[in-house]
């Protein structure tokens, strides 16, 4: 039996919601093994970010460099990348290492409002990251940076998806949850032919502490065991919808989702 193998490239949140803990959990939960390579550590809890302490770009390169030539990841997820320097190295390293199925989330601000991209990094994002990915998943705000236009309604997310197709990603996810007019959250996938919605029940909670990791993360976890990007992301969908529904309401402030919550439905259904 092969196992699939996953590996995230993204910083440490020591609160377990966001980041490399909320990547390595959704992994395990959809039964894939997981691989880190840390760009930052962050002491960070739910009511905000407390630090942030990047690696060296060595001790980053010798991270991928030792999963990749021992252990062969099947697909790889960028996350928190912190500077134009890192986000250069992880881009030549999927480019040596000849992968394929990469997964940007193009992480830019915490909840909390604290910086995790340096400004001067969201150019080496676009001109050397996004035309390797397999999948790029911005949030709206993340959108508007990538693109420079100001995003309000589902067809400003078609026309800047239809931008970031344009700039060499695969396949654009334009996620929904910043935009609170609907009672439904719908996320647009633009794969530079079609557009595809996917929606989920709008939850009214501050517990969101992580989302945009997990989501992307089982995005990954689907797409290192084989299926394509459509059935991947509608797996992810029911991944977040449930680590969101079934809150655990930790901590005073956004409290982390659920990462039991898919297999435990599933299970008990
Ligand atoms: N309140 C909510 N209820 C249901 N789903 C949500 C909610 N907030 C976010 N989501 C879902 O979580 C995922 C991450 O969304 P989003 O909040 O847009 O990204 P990020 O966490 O990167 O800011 C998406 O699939 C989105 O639809
Ligand atoms: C270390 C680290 N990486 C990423 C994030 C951002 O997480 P995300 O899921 O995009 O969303 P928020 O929880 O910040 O809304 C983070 N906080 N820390």
């Amino acid at each position: 039996m092969t196992v699939s193998r996953a590996l995230t490239i993204a910083g440490s949140d020591s609160g377990g919601g966001a980041g490399i803990q909320a990547d390595l959990k959704t992994f395990q939960e959809l039964g894939v093994f997981g691989m880190t390579a840390i760009t930052a550590v962050t002491a960070q809890n739910t009511l905000g970010v407390q630090g942030v302490y990047p690696l060296t770009l060595e001790a980053l390169k010798t991270q991928i460099d030792s999963v990749a030539e021992d252990l062969s990841p099947h697909a790889i997820k960028t996350g928190m990348l912190f500077n134009a320097d890192m986000i250069r190295l992880v881009s030549q390293q999927i480019v040596h290492y000849g992968w394929e199925n990469i997964i940007v989330d193009p992480v830019m601000v915490a909840k909390g409002g604290q910086s995790l991209l340096q400004e001067e990094a969201v150019e080496a994002l676009i001109t050397s990251l996004l035309p390797l990915a397999k999948v790029i998943t911005p949030n709206i705000p993340e959108a508007e940076v990538l693109t420079g236009m100001e995003i309000r309604t589902l067809d400003h997310r078609k026309d800047a998806a239809k931008r970031l197709v344009d700039l060499g990603a695969k396949n654009v996810m334009v996620k929904g949850g910043h935009d609170s007019t609907n009672d439904v959250v719908t996320d647009l996938l633009y794969d530079g032919h079609t557009f595809h919605l996917f929606e989920g029940e709008r939850k009214e909670t501050k517990h969101t502490h992580g989302t945009g990791c997990t989501f992307a993360a089982a995005i990954t976890a689907e797409i290192s065991k084989g299926n394509n990007v459509l059935d991947a992301i509608q797996t992810a969908k029911a991944f977040i919808q449930s680590a969101i529904e079934d809150q655990l309401g930790f901590g005073s402030g956004h409290g982390p989702t659920n990462h039991w919550a898919f297999n435990k439905r599933n299970v008990y259904r």
